[in-house]
């Protein structure tokens, strides 16, 4: 009896209730829907690099992958909605932001109690006093940046100057994030990461609920991020699934962002790197976790390369990948582990602008018989992994199981 509790970060299936109140530009979230568009655009032709053709996601189809799809927004995704071998169902989020970490707390059982603060989309960006310390913080005279933007754009504005200044670079997105990007090589990997821990609290202080070290490497024209990514964000403020699984007397292993997302709070193991040496560590933990335990894994690449990027065939690609994995993995699991694959948010890759996008998650399960599991709440996840592993739940959730 064990659990894994795998998020697919940002695979929403549309259909969030609230979608109208969320927005990328000035265009309303109302009919994103990251798997239903990408199906779409794989069926018409539209996401052929370095893949071709129709969606193909026999394994994750056959956990009830277009159905949850069809219920959540009632779109009949092409090549998707096989009859499942496994429980299947479509999550609603009550938290008010869109971002990482409510989805993953509100999985985890605990909604987000309070409105995040959130940068305003005008320059600046970022009230004097906090750049103030930022400065004194990293020893420079100025910053750079100070506005709302993709990451990746950011360089490309401000890498260079970067190189002869030597100011970080500090940039938001619609998420409640202050982020530092900075040359892992000319201004410091470490500095950079000492940077960002001593601005942390202040920022947390505000409700911000993330810092991000963004470090780079490479030269103007070809600057290229790198994993040392570090993510620094507020603790929950009360106990989740991790907390009651590890005070029962049991095993908690994080895989990826996982650790970062909840503070390392009733954590008890953390394996990282990208997602085929993430997909690795999750083979291991299925071979080796003990009896008891619960595995929670983040791969975070749907999102950070795929849905922020705008990148269809990158995502389409990304997802038929895990596919194949998934079927390797499914046939490991030993008689009484619960296996449950879901998501944070959405992040519609044919969407406008480049952050997330307010949808319904699947909720899919493995190990616990067949049917529908219907409409369902994200805090339900965490109920339902609680009651698998002879766990008491706590916060609101509701066991599907
Ligand atoms: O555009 P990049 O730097 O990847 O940033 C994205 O990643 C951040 C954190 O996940 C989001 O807030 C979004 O802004
Ligand atoms: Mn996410
Ligand atoms: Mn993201």
């Amino acid at each position: 009896m064990r659990a894994f509790l795998v998020v697919l970060d940002s695979l929403g299936i549309g259909g969030a209730p609230d979608a109208q109140a969320y927005f990328n530009e000035a265009r309303p979230d109302t009919g994103a829907n990251t798997l239903g568009h990408i199906a779409q655009a794989c069926a018409e032709g539209r996401a052929e690099t370095g893949r071709s053709g129709p969606l193909r996601l026999p394994v994750l189809d056959g956990l009830g992958l277009g159905r949850a799809l069809e219920l959540a927004s009632g779109l009949a995704a092409p090549g998707l909605g096989a009859v499942p071998e496994g429980r299947w169902g479509a999550a609603t989020e009550t938290s008010r932001g869109k971002d990482t970490p409510s989805g993953h707390w509100e999985l985890a059982g605990l909604p987000v109690p309070w409105d995040w603060h959130y940068f305003p989309d005008a320059q600046p960006a970022f009230p004097p006093d906090l750049l103030a310390r930022v400065r004194q913080a990293a020893g420079t005279d100025g910053t750079l940046g100070n506005c709302h933007s993709s990451g990746t754009v950011m360089l490309d504005r401000f890498g260079a100057e970067h190189l002869r200044s030597g100011w970080p670079i500090c940039y938001t997105s619609a998420d409640s994030v202050f982020q530092i990007a900075a040359h892992e090589e000319r201004f410091g990997l470490d500095r950079l990461l000492a940077l960002c821990e001593a601005v942390a609290p202040l920022l947390h202080d505000m409700r911000v609920g993330r810092v991000i070290a963004r470090p780079f490497l490479g030269e103007p024209g070809a600057f290229r991020r790198t994993a040392n990514r570090h993510d620094y964000a507020i603790t929950p403020p009360a106990p989740v699934l991790t907390n009651w699984v590890q005070a029962a007397g049991r095993r908690v292993h994080a895989v990826g962002k996982i650790g970062d997302i909840f503070s390392m709070q009733g954590i008890d193991t953390l394996r990282k790197g990208d997602d085929a040496t993430l997909m690795r560590h999750l083979h291991d933990l299925v071979a080796e976790a003990e009896e008891g335990s619960l595995t929670f894994a983040n791969f975070v690449e749907f999102d950070s390369l795929w849905g922020h990027r705008r990148d269809v065939s990158g995502y389409a690609r990304a997802l038929e990948w895990m596919d194949a994995e998934l079927g390797r993995l499914l046939p490991k699991l030993q008689p009484g582990d619960l296996l449950v694959l879901t998501a944070d948010h959405g992040n519609d890759p044919t969407w406008s602008g480049t952050d997330h996008t307010r949808e319904r998650v699947p909720v899919l399960v493995a190990g616990a018989g067949s049917g529908a599991l219907g409409q369902v709440a994200f805090a339900d996840v965490a109920a339902s992994v609680a009651t698998h592993l002879k766990v008491a739940p706590q916060g609101p959730g509701r066991s599907f199981l």
